[in-house]
């Protein structure tokens, strides 16, 4: 793995091969009562609900979570800026994810050790960066439908400034999520080499036919462009239907040597025009942890949840994972 990539690799030996990611974190912000129905989606919780936040991130490192992924998903300079804020406010509030996730698991890590209690690690922040369709907010990180408009260079500068802030806040990972196409996939690692990025990184797609990934592109080509970066230290899937994610990570174990990560959501499909997740759970709270167990002896060394899993999802996955390993 490349530089500073220590913390994670102790993390996972300690763990016995494995480490948990959180679970949904906009679905339980949610829970809590937050009103995220904004085209800043839970990144809103920046300007109103910070305590809520970081509330989210103490209940899943509660339930066993190893790294916590932060709020910053759907936060962008230019979508803080079309809220009338500046660009020092935008770019305060994107430090802010950061900051809130480390006081929680610093805090939740203090309480750790004076209790003596053993079964938790020091848990690892990821900030999140969400893919330009998350940004444009019209479904499009589940399709890679772009426009003729976007290029590479285009989607570099897009990710720049806020790669940048983030970066410098000290997060201890990198997570780009629910990238839709091989274009983003190509700038984002593009853009680690550039910026010269020093924490490790994952590169995590959706798909929606548990074949390709969102655009219809094929994992190959998209893990082909991956592999040539030093940067990209974990590729994997998150934000798919928990019954592709085995057919995945064998494809996928085929494709690189990469670490895997896997964090599928609950079954439901996001309905990004109409706004609204469609249909029930495919599997309830007990087999996803059967289905966990499962991706981790298919080769996913990093597993958790996304959209409309929640701290139950991963008090069981961790639990499972934790204790078979
Ligand atoms: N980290 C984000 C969340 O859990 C990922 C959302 S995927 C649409 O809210
Ligand atoms: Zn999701």
């Amino acid at each position: 793995m490349g530089s500073r990539a220590g913390a994670l690799e102790e993390l996972i030996q300690r763990n016995g091969g494995v480490a948990v990611i959180d679970g949904g974190f906009a679905t339980q912000l949610e829970a809590l009562g937050a009103d995220i129905k904004d085209p800043l989606w839970s990144a809103v919780c920046l300007i109103r609900d910070p305590h809520l936040i970081k509330q989210v991130h103490i209940q899943y490192l509660e339930a066993g979570a190893d790294i916590l992924v932060t709020s910053s998903y759907q936060a962008t300079i230019p979508g803080f800026l079309s809220k009338g804020l500046s660009l020092e406010q935008g770019e305060l509030l994107l430090q802010k994810s950061v900051k809130l996730a480390l006081e929680a698991r610093d805090s939740f890590w203090r309480l750790i050790q004076n209790s003596g209690d053993n079964n938790y690690s020091r848990a690892l922040v990821a900030a999140s960066i969400g893919s330009y369709g998350a940004y444009l907010a019209d479904g499009s990180e589940y399709s890679g439908d772009y426009g003729p408009d976007i290029n590479l260079e285009k989607l570099k500068d897009f990710h720049r400034r806020r790669l940048q802030v983030l970066v410098d806040a000290g997060p201890d990972l990198l997570a780009f999520e629910t990238i839709p196409n091989k274009l983003e996939a190509q700038a984002l690692a593009e853009l680690l080499d550039e910026e010269n990025v020093q924490i490790p990184s994952w590169i995590c797609f959706s798909s929606m036919d548990g074949e390709h990934v969102s655009s219809g592109e094929e994992f190959k080509e998209c893990l082909d462009v991956l592999n040539k970066s030093e940067k990209v230290n974990i590729v994997g899937i998150n934000c798919a239907s928990p019954q592709f994610i085995e057919n995945l990570i064998l494809q996928l174990r085929k494709l690189t040597k990469k670490l895997l990560a896997v964090y599928p959501n609950s079954g439901e499909v996001w309905d990004g025009r109409a706004k609204k997740w469609l249909g029930l759970e495919c599997c309830g709270e007990k087999s996803f942890e059967v289905l966990a167990k499962r991706w981790h002896e298919c080769g996913a060394t990093l597993i958790g949840g996304c959209c409309r899993t929640t701290p139950r999802t991963i008090r069981s996955i961790s639990q499972l994972l934790k204790n078979a390993s």
